[in-house]
């Protein structure tokens, strides 16, 4: 799934536009364009020195440098995207001698006194991506290919072309003569326009079969269905990308499958088709690819994916050719199908193992699950599927049940707590553990999304705290909540129509404030909050004396809530209903609360209703209506209006405007019209009463054919 579709956390647009300032700030304020970076890029020389050092080749003369900067350009075709420079290797010599992949040890040292003495370009670079906040991470890898990058004074090197030029890279042994670099649809940093990562690889050793395979999937001159992904990009965008787990060890939350798949690994037991399946953001990807790495990686320690060997360096910059990510939607071609079996059932160009990883596989259509698993047997032994999905019950059981199944739980707030802790120490953001607890809290155990609303805190460059936390994700505090509450069950109608207008319109959903209210009532009841845990908590307390009534109302309340909750879920006008909710919390039956408020005076058989009222969610509204009708004719004083109201009347909606109930009541005969309309006042008085505000009433006429049965 694209990281920019996923990577979203509703927020106030106010914040949205902070964060978008800062980025902001890196443009040309003139024209608001990031060319000045690219420009400055642009301009940098290669500089001897660095080239020097750079490649060791620090006791070669002034000529021989001159030369290999002159070799290393051998032909640039402009900056039309449609052309490609030709980088020739300078140093193929020594490529050719070290074949055999090793680890970079010199090169981390190495690399470390690159990135700690910066020359002027790299100065350039190493500001922007301060100010991007991402600046702290280095992966040795990462920090190696950065400080040659940055070395190399041209955006259109291409890194494979720097590791060329670069001795200590020729360690990795890349199996490379020739690169292309594209001055376009470029994978690299984002800042200036043309650093490439997308080399084509020649090996001569391999067979025609194997070449004229390559695009992977490309089918006569077709775009490929592979999609162009850098896993792990150089310059992470977000903090989830930056954090974005490269080993077994660094998942959270997933030691079964962590152990299962080690256990795989280390036994050699690799099955055909893997099924990763869980709710989003719990790290099906990584782990795919992780384990993709694992099964390729050419390290001989124990701890594999290593991270360091070429193939671990290859797939996690996206530029293995073994290992492929692919569009499940892009898929469902019959050509595509064709070429993916094909791909599957040959050798894998370098690695062990061909690894496809199919993203949302929901998304095949049957004909290509039942061409993957038809020719199963005919595939390499060294092709492997990893089939990711959010919604298991989408897919064919029949073939599901020939897959290696893994479920992805939830992520536990604890652990997501710990992590986003860990991530803030890391990157030297302030933050209180209580406001890291309650965003572990609201990311429903997806740690994309907490470590989203984590970046988006950061961005506002402040300490993040929980009142802070509670704005951006758009929640209301305690002591705001425990204030609309106090109100509510006050039966104090103006003014909780008013605070629950003010918070619905621009602060809360109205679903996000039900399950507030509700949750924060049932830790009242159940003695998780005390009286005194703040001012208003103390108002409430004291005033509905929860020892005795306040429990009983509360109760009534929290039945409210969850009748309503279910009526929100259908309804088009939530806040309203909502409202309606709330204002019903402090006209409770004065017998079964024994309480002494005058407003609270009703006969109340209503909340007994309410309890038996058990509909299907689309009659909610219209129950919710009829229960107040009920009520409403009840509270006249003569017996036989109640009755007519009853038989002839039907409340058909309320809506609110400022503290003021607009009733609609219809009747479908003009002769109960006219007596309607002379007992108008009563009935206005009645639902005033039922409702605990003021109401206006509109009499209507409709036709007796659209008379509603009672529910
Ligand atoms: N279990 C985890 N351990 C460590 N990081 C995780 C984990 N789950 C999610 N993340 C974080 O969330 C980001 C996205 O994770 P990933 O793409 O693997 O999730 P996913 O389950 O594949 O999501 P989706 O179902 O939306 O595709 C990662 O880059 C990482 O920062
Ligand atoms: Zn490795």
């Amino acid at each position: 799934m694209a990281e920019g579709r996923r990577n979203s956390v509703d927020v106030p647009l106010s914040k949205t536009l902070v964060a978008l300032k800062r980025v902001r700030s890196l443009r040309d304020p003139d024209t608001n364009s990031m060319s000045k970076f690219a420009m400055a890029i642009n301009s940098m020389n290669l500089d001897d020195v660095g080239l020097k050092e750079l490649h060791g080749f620090g006791n070669e003369s002034e000529s021989d440098h001159n030369s290999l900067k002159k070799s290393s350009m051998v032909r640039i075709r402009g900056t039309d995207s449609r052309k490609a420079y030709m980088v020739r290797k300078p140093c193929r010599q020594r490529m050719k001698k070290s074949k055999e992949p090793k680890l970079v040890t010199r090169s981390m040292k190495y690399l470390e006194e690159e990135v700690n003495s910066c020359s002027e370009s790299r100065v350039d670079r190493t500001v922007v991506r301060k100010k991007s906040g991402y600046h702290s991470w280095r992966k040795p890898v990462a920090a190696l290919e950065d400080a040659i990058m940055s070395r190399v004074g041209t955006p259109c090197m291409s890194m494979s072309e720097s590791r060329t030029n670069c001795s200590s890279w020729t360690t990795i042994g890349f199996p490379t003569d020739e690169v292309d670099v594209r001055d376009s649809n470029f994978n690299g940093c984002g800042i200036s326009y043309c650093w490439s990562r997308t080399p084509r690889y020649r090996d001569p050793n391999l067979s025609p079969d194997v070449r004229e395979e390559h695009p992977l999937l490309s089918s006569e001159g077709r775009e490929p269905a592979s999609r162009e992904i850098v896993p792990y990009p150089e310059t992470p965008r977000s903090l989830s990308q930056k954090f974005r787990p490269r080993s077994f060890s660094d998942l959270v939350g997933l030691m079964v499958v962590s152990n299962s798949l080690l256990y795989a690994l280390s036994k050699g037991k690799i099955a055909p088709v893997y099924l990763f399946h869980g709710p989003r953001g719990t790290g099906k990807t990584s782990t795919a690819r992780i384990f993709a790495a694992a099964l390729n990686c050419l390290s001989l320690e124990e701890h594999r994916p290593c991270g360091f060997c070429r193939e671990c360096v290859f797939l996690f910059s996206g530029r293995s050719r073994d290992v492929k990510e692919l569009d499940a939607a892009k898929l469902n071609h019959k050509d595509r199908v064709k070429a993916l079996i094909k791909s599957a059932s040959l050798s894998p160009f370098s690695s062990h193992f061909k690894v496809f990883i199919i993203d949302e596989c929901q998304f095949l259509r049957g004909e290509t699950w039942a061409a993957i698993f038809n020719s199963v047997e005919n595939l390499s032994q060294h092709s492997v599927f990893i089939m990711i999905t959010t919604d298991p019950a989408k897919l064919p059981s029949s073939y599901v049940s020939q897959t290696q199944r893994y479920h992805f739980p939830k992520i536990k707030d604890v652990d997501i707590s710990f992590r986003l802790q860990k991530i803030c120490i890391e990157e030297g953001l302030e933050f209180d553990k209580d406001a890291v607890d309650f965003i572990a809290a609201k990311s429903n155990g997806s740690l994309r999304d907490a470590e989203t609303i984590l970046d988006q805190l950061g961005l506002l460059g402040k300490r993040i705290t929980l009142s802070l936390a509670y704005e951006l994700v758009g929640v209301v505090s305690d002591k705001e909540l425990l204030n609309l509450l106090d109100l509510a069950l006050s039966a104090d109608t103006t003014n909780t129509v008013i605070r629950a207008r003010d918070l619905m319109s621009s602060r809360i959903d109205p679903m996000q404030l039900i399950s507030q209210l509700a949750n924060l009532i049932m830790d009242i009841l159940s003695g998780r909050r005390q009286p005194g845990f703040c001012n208003v908590g103390r108002n409430l307390f004291d005033t509905h004396d929860l020892t005795d009534i306040g429990m009983q109302k509360l109760r009534h309340a929290l039945k409210i809530l969850s009748e309503t909750e279910k009526q929100l879920r259908t309804s088009k006008n939530q806040a309203t209903w909502l409202t309606v909710a709330l204002l019903q919390f402090g006209t409770g039956d004065d017998e079964n609360f024994c309480s002494s408020s005058p407003r609270n005076s009703l006969k109340n058989s209503d909340c007994d209703e309410h309890n038996r009222t058990i509909c299907p969610e689309n009659h909610c509204d219209r129950t919710k209506l009829e229960a107040i009708w009920r009520r409403t004719s009840r509270k006249c004083q003569s017996s036989s209006l109640k009755i007519f109201l009853q038989k002839e009347g039907n409340l058909s909606s309320i809506s609110f405007n400022d503290g003021l109930a607009i009733a609609e009541i219809e009747f479908f005969h003009p002769d109960h019209l006219s007596k309607a309309e002379k007992s108008w006042k009563l009935i206005a008085h009645s639902l005033e009463d039922v409702l605990g505000c003021n109401v206006q009433i509109r009499l209507k006429l409709v036709p007796a054919c659209i008379k509603k049965v009672p529910v």
